[in-house]
């Protein structure tokens, strides 16, 4: 019978992310168009890892771009990357992957995910635009079961182990590399990328949303920063907004480095599991509460998206029926103010 344990599945997935983020650094060095090998050497690891369980991967990339003509080069690039990182790590007596195993590995992410049994689900550098431009990014994996998030490693190669706060994201003083790993009723953990000892995180415990900093997307195409504001605003929260790329946000949150994440897509878009299955465990688990503008929990059974009302907004349980009280006021407001068509 399978275990409910979740312990092998959390040590692979730990083990499968430190080493995708290895690739990344090493990547972001020599080039930087495409991110697959990344997915390929996570989906490498958790085959290994895991030989007895079925695989379902639901992922970001797939291999289109890497078999078009043209793209010899760049797959042997990436090939050589995934073999280097996979010997470096020295675990693995495995006859070096060919560029054909490379792109078998990248589309074993193309399971569509769901209500039944087991998948994985990896953002395989998320936060792109924060890795193009040398700030926050992160490798994603969770593991749903029955539709239920029941782990999950976010690796943010460039998250100081420190907090961080308003225009620190990244401070050259501290050490950067955090891993983040939480499983369902067994708390959050963090520890550097350079593999110290665990510790256990907790968000913060303010319920004064006057001493309350908030988290949202760098990119103002990705979340309604004047929403946010006004929300803010209503709340009595005095700081300015950190903004940061990617699911760092969670584990910045988780470890209490401020209490609010604010995540408000412009109309129109449909918010993709991989972006938010990891990080939610990971604040959850901390402590914290992740819900749609509506309050509800997000549920990830419903295949490759979230079916949600408006946004995401995340805190500690004390915050939380405030912060929902705000954002339904300004979302009114919002809607009362907009011209009708
Ligand atoms: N118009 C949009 N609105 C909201 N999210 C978007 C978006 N376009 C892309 N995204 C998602 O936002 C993620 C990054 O979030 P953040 O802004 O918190 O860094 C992207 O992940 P990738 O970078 O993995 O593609 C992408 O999935
Ligand atoms: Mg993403």
């Amino acid at each position: 019978m399978a275990s409910l344990s979740y312990e092998k599945e959390l040590s692979a997935a730990k083990k499968a992310a430190s080493l995708a983020a290895r690739l990344c650094h090493i990547f972001v060095s020599i080039f930087c168009l495409d991110f697959s090998g990344s997915q390929a050497l996570v989906s490498f690891v958790l085959e290994r890892e895991l030989p007895f369980e079925s695989f379902s991967l639901v992922a970001e990339e797939d291999s289109g771009d890497l078999r078009k003509d043209g793209a010899q080069e760049m797959l042997e690039r990436i090939t050589k990357l995934v073999n280097d990182t996979i010997t470096s790590d020295g675990t693995y007596n495995v006859s070096p992957l060919s560029p054909e195993d490379v792109l078998i590995a990248i589309d074993s992410g193309k399971s569509e995910g769901g209500s039944l049994g087991r998948h994985w689900v990896l953002d395989p550098i998320d936060g792109t635009k924060g890795f193009l431009r040398g700030d926050q990014y992160a490798i994603a994996l969770a593991l749903l079961d029955e539709g239920k998030v029941v782990l999950g490693v976010l690796a943010c190669p460039n998250l100081s182990l420190a907090p961080i706060g308003n225009d620190d994201q990244h401070s050259s003083q501290n050490q950067v590399g955090c891993l983040f790993s939480a499983k369902v009723g067994d708390g959050t953990d963090m520890q550097s990328l350079d593999g110290s000892s665990p510790i256990k995180v907790h968000v913060s415990g303010t319920e004064n949303p006057a001493e309350a900093s908030f988290f949202e997307s760098f990119e103002a195409a990705h979340s309604m920063h004047d929403l946010s504001s006004s929300i803010a605003k209503k709340l009595g929260v005095k700081a300015p907004p950190v903004r940061i790329d990617s699911q760092a946000k969670y584990g910045a949150l988780s470890r209490g480095d401020g209490a609010i994440y604010l995540r408000f897509p412009h109309k129109g878009y449909r918010e993709k599991i991989w972006d938010h299955a990891a990080g939610s465990i990971v604040v959850t688990e901390a402590g914290g509460v992740v819900t749609d503008a509506a309050g509800n929990p997000l549920d990830f059974s419903k295949g490759k998206f979230l079916d949600l009302d408006t946004g995401i907004i995340v805190t500690n349980q004390k915050l939380m029926p405030l912060l929902l009280k705000a954002v339904q006021d300004s979302l009114s407001e919002e809607a009362q103010s907009a011209p009708s068509l």
